[in-house]
């Protein structure tokens, strides 16, 4: 399988500080002017996009007369808020040029966790998108604690993919491709990873300028298999190269998608959700539901920990304590309690018909993949 840049209808394009910014770590205006006028020609060709961008920290630095990225979180928000601003004016007034509106979305992963706000988020996108808005999104800096952080846009702009079905997510980097140990010590590209096997001996190093990006390669292949694990293939390549690879140029490195496409709401389910509680399951429930993708019956359940109720999200763990998967879990704790180890016949008679249902329906589960 391939991916075809100029057929996708729908993209999620993300760029990264270093990308962005000059040597002495201000915002760059021709490298964001030459980004955007290759992002208006995929859209002159009738394709969505939904732009990630970073770069809200250095656009901050020049007007604070600050001469480095700061170290303390309350300057760097501080930055952000200041710098957010400059990036819109400036994606505001390039997109201008064309024609075209932006519409700013800022958010926090509490956004993404909690499903009222992030079925929000979604409708917001999905407006913007259909009244031809290009929407620019960030992490909502000016309010993010380390906590709370995404931790980097290359995760946020992933977890986007998967939210609005995108047909690609474009990484678009300081470095034209992966390699297969960090450029600068004489890494080789490497054009494609199909399976997760294919990165076994490639090392990811950390950032390239210091302190300009924030998550290094390590991010980017994990933003990369979040979306490939769902159907979305994964592109990676330098912003010198957007322009080449919206006309159709296989620049870079692809990832392809390594499982079928699936709902945002399991995408939710296994990467955002938190959890509340861990039901350990026997040898037989681990087959019959992370290899047959099986319902959950009580029937396999041998322990239950934490406080959830019906309607949480609850990790289902082997015996020796592997995750192996994640789902909704439709009775309390304390119900799963009384219920553990018993059948279905059992249940009826004890409980009532009501606990005749399996504890976690098939639907209502992510399998997490574990290593072969
Ligand atoms: N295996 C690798 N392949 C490519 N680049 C790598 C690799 N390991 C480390 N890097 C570094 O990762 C950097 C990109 O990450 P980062 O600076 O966080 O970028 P961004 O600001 O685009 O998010 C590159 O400049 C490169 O030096
Ligand atoms: N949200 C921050 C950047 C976070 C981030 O992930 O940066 P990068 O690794 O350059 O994509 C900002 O706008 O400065």
């Amino acid at each position: 399988m391939s991916f075809t840049i100029t057929e996708a209808k729908r993209l999620v394009i993300k760029v990264g500080s270093s990308s962005l910014t000059t040597v002495d770590g201000g915002i760059s205006v021709q490298a964001l002017n030459r980004l955007v006028d290759a992002c208006q020609k995929l859209r002159s060709r009738g394709t969505e996009i939904v732009l990630v961008s970073s770069g809200a920290i250095a656009a901050g630095l020049a007007p604070l007369r600050l001469d480095r990225r700061p170290q303390d979180l309350a300057a760097q928000q501080a930055a952000a808020a200041v710098g957010q601003g400059q990036l819109l004016a400036h994606y505001s007034r390039a997109f201008g040029h064309h024609g075209a509106e932006v519409g700013q979305v800022l958010l926090t992963v509490e956004d993404l966790i909690r499903r009222a706000t992030y079925v929000n988020a979604l409708r917001a996108l999905e407006k913007l998108l259909a009244l031809g808005v290009v929407p620019l999104i960030n992490e909502n800096d000016a309010v993010a604690t380390a906590e709370i952080r995404f931790g980097d846009n290359d995760r946020l702009a992933a977890l986007t993919a998967n939210l609005i079905h995108a047909d690609g997510l474009i990484l678009l980097s300081d470095v034209d491709a992966l390699y297969d140990g960090p450029p600068s010590a004489g890494g080789s590209p490497i054009a494609q990873v199909a399976r997760t096997e294919d990165l076994n001996g490639v090392t990811l190093g950390p950032r390239g300028r210091a302190g300009i990006g924030t998550g290094g390669m390590v991010t980017k292949v994990e933003a990369a298999q979040i979306v490939t694990a769902h159907g979305i293939p994964a592109r990676l390549t330098s912003a010198a190269n957007a322009e080449r690879l919206f006309a159709g140029e296989e620049v870079g490195t692809l990832f392809l998608p390594r499982g079928k496409r699936r709902g945002a709401r399991s995408a939710w389910l296994a990467h955002l959700a938190h959890t509340k509680g861990r039901i350990t399951i026997d040898h037989g429930a681990v087959s019959a539901v992370a290899e047959r993708r099986r319902s959950l019956l009580a029937a396999g359940i041998t322990e239950v920990t934490g406080s959830f109720e019906a309607g949480d999200v609850v990790e289902i763990s082997s015996p020796d304590g592997e995750v192996r998967a994640r789902g909704v879990s439709s009775f309390s704790a304390a119900e799963v309690q009384i219920m553990r180890g018993k059948k279905t016949a059992e249940l009826a008679q004890e409980l009532g018909e009501d606990y005749q249902r399996p504890v976690i329906h098939t639907d209502d589960m992510v399998r997490v993949e574990v290593a072969a």
